[in-house]
């Protein structure tokens, strides 16, 4: 079985620890002390406690943010699996430098910095776009392996080198967003290898395909499935790299390189809708110690992000009916993330009341 990785890879994994539980129960009995009655804030509460443990201390803040927003390209799309044409990859990174996308708009409103990186486009980088391509596009995994796993390994270690410039620069925390026409169909065959779901339950309608055309995306994703020989048994002839090169995708793997080296470097990951779920996912099947750092954000219309989240019993917070990535849904858990910290410093305690 090949189960080798990089020197980069590996040393990112052995940096992983879990989370500071002296920094948590510190954190658990002030927010216990508030005035308020023991756990009436509910999940704010498990997240200000939880930002203690991933920056190991009684007192996390959250004052630099950011959005990476990974962009990549499908072989996949010639099976006809989307709705719109690979072309609009590239014209949707062209928006993201003008600052017209959805996510430009709400991490404004959010006080985050976005940092759109070219992972595998099929086109040229647009100026202003970070040039990480490791190749152009993935090959189509209906007919073979979508990326070699050399290929699949510096996707993964573009994302760990973003973030750990990231935490260089006092990011605390890094939002996952993805851009990549055709990218629904290798988030749900990862998820139903991984979570081992079938696929025609998590095949959702991506960008908008009628029902029709949905269930045709079920078929290539089973035979993408069949031709790289990833069943039921895949953990006893493969890992999760492998899977991930086989039928994952280059922004897919460049998010699972940023979840592992936040991680690594104690930034909390925030994770998006679908596309995000499933390079999460594969984050967790690598090193299963990510857990602690990941925040599930809002529940995904496609029914695979539903899947991935509840394998790493993860619960979203916003229930929006969203379905359109960039990191959309993830940038708007910065403000409830914040309000959480409020109440941790803001709040009197039942002392400063005389109780
Ligand atoms: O984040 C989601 O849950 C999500 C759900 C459906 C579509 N998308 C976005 O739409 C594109 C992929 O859709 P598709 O139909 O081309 O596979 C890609 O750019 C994603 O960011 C994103
Ligand atoms: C217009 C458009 C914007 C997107 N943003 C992320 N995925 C997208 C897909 C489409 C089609």
């Amino acid at each position: 079985m090949n189960t080798a990785t990089t020197t980069k890879i590996a040393n990112t994994l052995h940096e992983i620890q879990m989370l500071d539980q002296n920094a948590m129960t510190a954190a658990r009995a002030r927010v216990d002390f508030l005035t308020k009655p023991p756990g009436s804030l509910g999940e704010l509460e498990e997240m200000a406690i939880r930002l203690a443990g991933i920056q190991r201390t009684a007192q996390p803040t959250l004052v630099k943010k950011a959005v990476t927003v990974m962009c990549g390209d499908h072989g996949v799309t010639e099976e006809g699996v989307s709705a719109f044409a690979s072309e609009l990859t590239g014209m949707m990174m062209g928006n993201f430098t003008r600052e017209g996308a959805a996510i430009n708009v709400f991490s404004r409103q959010m006080g985050a910095d976005v940092i759109v990186v070219d992972v595998g486009s099929a086109c040229e980088t647009p100026a202003g776009v970070r040039n990480e391509k490791v190749k152009n596009g993935t090959d189509n995994m209906a007919k073979g392996s979508a990326m070699s796993r050399e290929e699949a390994m510096a996707a993964i270690e573009v994302g760990i080198r973003l973030a750990e410039e990231l935490a260089s620069q006092g990011y605390q925390a890094v939002a996952l967003g993805d851009m990549g026409i055709g990218n629904t169909t290798p988030s749900a065959a990862l998820v139903a290898a991984v979570a081992g779901k079938a696929v025609a339950e998590i095949t959702g309608c991506g960008t908008g395909l009628d029902e029709e055309k949905r269930q045709a995306k079920a078929v290539v994703i089973e035979r993408s499935l069949r031709i790289n020989d990833i069943d039921s048994s895949w953990r006893d002839r493969m890992d999760a790299i492998e899977v991930l090169a086989r039928v994952g995708g280059l922004e897919i793997a460049g998010l699972a390189g940023v979840t592992l080296g936040a991680a690594a470097c104690g930034m909390a990951v925030i994770v998006d809708g679908v596309i995000a779920g499933a390079a999460a996912m594969m984050a967790f099947e690598i090193c299963e110690n990510v857990q602690g750092y990941l925040f599930a954000s809002h529940l995904s219309q496609e029914p695979a992000h539903g899947a991935a989240l509840a394998h790493m019993s993860l619960t979203p917070v916003l229930h929006l009916q969203m379905r359109l990535g960039e990191g959309s849904g993830a940038v708007l858990l910065y403000p409830l993330l914040e309000a959480s910290l409020r109440m941790m410093y803001e709040m009197a305690t039942f002392s400063d009341i005389g109780l």
